[in-house]
């Protein structure tokens, strides 16, 4: 005889996953009542590689998608940005790359102010950007892809080639294949390459083991921590949170907009919260 481990509900009942869902929702929003408390503690523009403060960013006129976040970047770190879908893990990353304008908050890179900066003029200042989607040029080769990414500074192409391929022994491999006829996560060192053509200082990088498996969100994984360990500093959107958490030094989590949880790694993937709110297979939405 066999079971129905996922009985229908009937008429007028609430299914029991639905319930659980939503008590999720609850003890959320009654987290993001606190939340916020902690950035009290956060330093001074001098204190950071990069600081976001209290920002305060959408995309439709009197529609906030980020309400008053909160992001501390210290060189030589690997954070990550973790929470549920639609959080604005995405927007607060595109807003440190100029790509949205930002309404309210601070926005320092070692420093000195960023905020209202396009985002060519933050790689000349040494950040780089991965987008999570469209990020490669498909028609064009490897090296004309990574030479895109030299484009301020041709004359440095070969040196900062032979740096990246170092890094991605594939990008010299196969230089003159279209990225076109890659695979996802050939592309995925692609774009990592071709940001890291600039010899950024700050890596950031929107999700990027979406879509790729297991194997190679893993080498996505490790050769993050490979670039950070030729002292790039790193912030990571990432929706395989625990595996990211494990790697990154600190991590925050996001949650309409605003700092649900802020700590180390380590911490993050102990706190029951944490994990109860954004880690469990009932946090996802
Ligand atoms: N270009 C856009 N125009 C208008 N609204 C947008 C745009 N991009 C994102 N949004 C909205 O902003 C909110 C946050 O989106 P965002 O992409 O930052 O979320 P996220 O935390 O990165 O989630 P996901 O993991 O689903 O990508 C969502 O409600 C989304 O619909």
């Amino acid at each position: 005889m066999t079971e129905n481990v996922n009985p229908r509900p009937g008429p007028g009942e609430v299914p029991a996953e639905a319930e659980e869902v939503a008590e999720v929702q609850e003890h959320r929003e009654e987290v993001l009542e606190h939340a916020g408390a902690e950035e009290a503690e956060v330093g001074g523009p001098q204190d950071y590689l990069l600081l976001a403060k209290d920002l305060v960013a959408g995309y439709v006129p009197g529609v906030n998608v980020l309400n008053g976040c909160t992001l501390t970047l210290t060189e030589g770190e690997v954070v990550a940005i973790i929470g549920p879908n639609g959080a604005g893990k995405s927007t607060l990353i595109k807003a440190v790359f100029g790509l949205i304008p930002i309404r309210e908050g601070g926005l320092t890179l070692r420093g000195s102010s960023i905020a209202g900066l396009p985002a060519h003029s933050l790689v000349e200042r040494g950040v780089g950007y991965v987008p999570q989607t469209r990020n490669v040029f498909p028609s064009l080769t490897i090296e004309e892809n990574l030479q895109m990414g030299a484009f301020l500074r041709p004359r440095a192409f070969a040196e900062r080639f032979r740096v990246v391929a170092g890094l991605f022994p594939l990008l010299a491999d196969r230089r003159k294949a279209k990225a076109g006829s890659l695979s996802g996560g050939e592309r995925q060192m692609v774009a990592m390459g071709r940001a890291l053509m600039m010899d950024p200082s700050v890596l950031l990088l929107d999700e990027p083991t979406a879509g790729l498996s297991p194997i190679y969100q893993e080498e996505v994984f490790q050769r993050v921590k490979e670039v950070n360990q030729t002292g790039v500093s790193v912030v990571m959107v990432e929706q395989n949170a625990r595996r990211c958490l494990q790697i990154c030094d600190r991590g925050y989590v996001l949650d309409q907009g605003r700092n649900a949880y802020t700590g180390s790694g380590a911490d993050l993937l102990e706190d029951p919260n944490v994990i109860e709110l954004y880690l469990g297979t009932l946090a996802k939405g």
